[in-house]
């Protein structure tokens, strides 16, 4: 379904997004800042700075669940067709969770039509993130597995809390499951090659030490300082004239995106036959009782 008939649904009698507001709500913050609520994803902008922050609050873990990733692609449209922000940076609402990564219930026994959807989502949400023109940060505060990881690979920086707790990867190898191509090059555009080969195939976690040294994250700060660090390296990325800035990213990631844009359809159908094996949902499977066992 595209995006804006999936939004549809969402409004329809019953959803849970049905009166959410996700236009420009109230004032808060300091001077000149406003809020915005969603049911998922509370937008905090700061005109006068030209920055806004996208809070993903999707409890328990910020999965990223397909009305997540709606949500999240609407607010950002938005934003970016809002002439006074020119740089975001995303975090959690609440300091333990990142993003669990992609909502492991959308890829569990559901049916082939559901697993195209989703997946045409992930990748919608990825290609708006991976070629905007904003200048984008992500202050990661809280753990960040696969998808969530993915998502702050698609900012041109990140800032990671200084938490043994909290680690950050690309770890589907270890659930039985792989990483897409797009995955794979977004994380060689970061790291490198060789790194990649070796947290992929391993689906290393990376401590935070570790993920600095490897060059995943860009500072490692205390827990209290991420989003003020986050803002005042924005700050930075904002000196530089929008259309030299812009013109530089999209040299840099055009290869990238053109290789999805190319095989877009062929993604969708490798990801639902390869999700809809018995076997591949057999380990998923096993995967979320294990992780649900724990808490009951
Ligand atoms: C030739 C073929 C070609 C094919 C080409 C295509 C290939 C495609 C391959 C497929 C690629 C698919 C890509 C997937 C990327 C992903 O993002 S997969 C998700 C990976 N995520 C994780 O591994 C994280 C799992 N979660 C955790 O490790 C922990 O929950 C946590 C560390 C994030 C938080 O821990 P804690 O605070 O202790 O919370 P929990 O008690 O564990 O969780 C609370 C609650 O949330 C549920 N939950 C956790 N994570 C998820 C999730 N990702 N999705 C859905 N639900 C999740 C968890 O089960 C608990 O539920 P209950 O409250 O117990 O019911």
């Amino acid at each position: 379904m595209a995006l804006v008939a999936r939004v549809r649904a969402l409004l329809l009698p019953g959803s849970r997004l049905r009166g959410a507001t996700l236009g420009r709500a109230a004032n808060g913050g300091g001077a000149g800042a406003r809020r915005a609520l969603s049911h998922r994803v509370l937008v905090e902008a700061d005109p006068a700075a030209g920055v806004a922050v996208v809070k993903f609050r999707n409890p328990p873990v910020n999965s990223l669940s397909l009305e997540m990733l709606t949500e999240l692609g609407i607010c950002l449209e938005k934003l970016e067709n809002d002439k006074t922000v020119r740089g975001i940076v995303l975090t959690a609402d609440r300091p333990g969770i990142f993003s669990a990564g992609l909502d492991l219930t959308e890829m569990c026994g559901r049916n082939p039509a559901h697993y195209a959807e989703f997946w045409k989502a992930v990748q919608e949400l990825w290609l708006r993130l991976y070629q905007s023109n904003m200048a984008l940060g992500a202050a990661i505060n809280g753990t960040c597995p696969a998808g969530g990881c993915l998502l702050s690979l698609t900012c041109d920086y990140r800032i990671l809390a200084d938490n043994p707790k909290y680690t950050i990867g690309l770890n589907e190898t270890q659930l039985g499951i792989f990483a897409p191509f797009w995955f794979k090059d977004t994380m060689v555009n970061t790291i490198g090659h060789r790194a990649t080969e070796r947290a992929l195939q391993l689906g290393l976690l990376f401590t935070p030490a570790e993920a600095l040294q490897v060059g995943l994250v860009d500072q490692v700060v205390p827990e209290d300082q991420v989003q003020s660090t986050a803002l005042s390296v924005m700050s930075q990325w904002l000196a530089i004239p929008d259309h030299a800035r812009q013109l530089t990213k999209t040299m840099m990631r055009k290869a990238t995106v053109d290789q999805l844009l190319k095989h877009r359809e062929a993604d969708i159908q490798n990801f639902v036959s390869f999700i809809s094996r018995d076997s591949i949902q057999k380990v998923l499977q096993v995967y979320l009782q294990k992780l649900r066992k724990k808490n009951h």
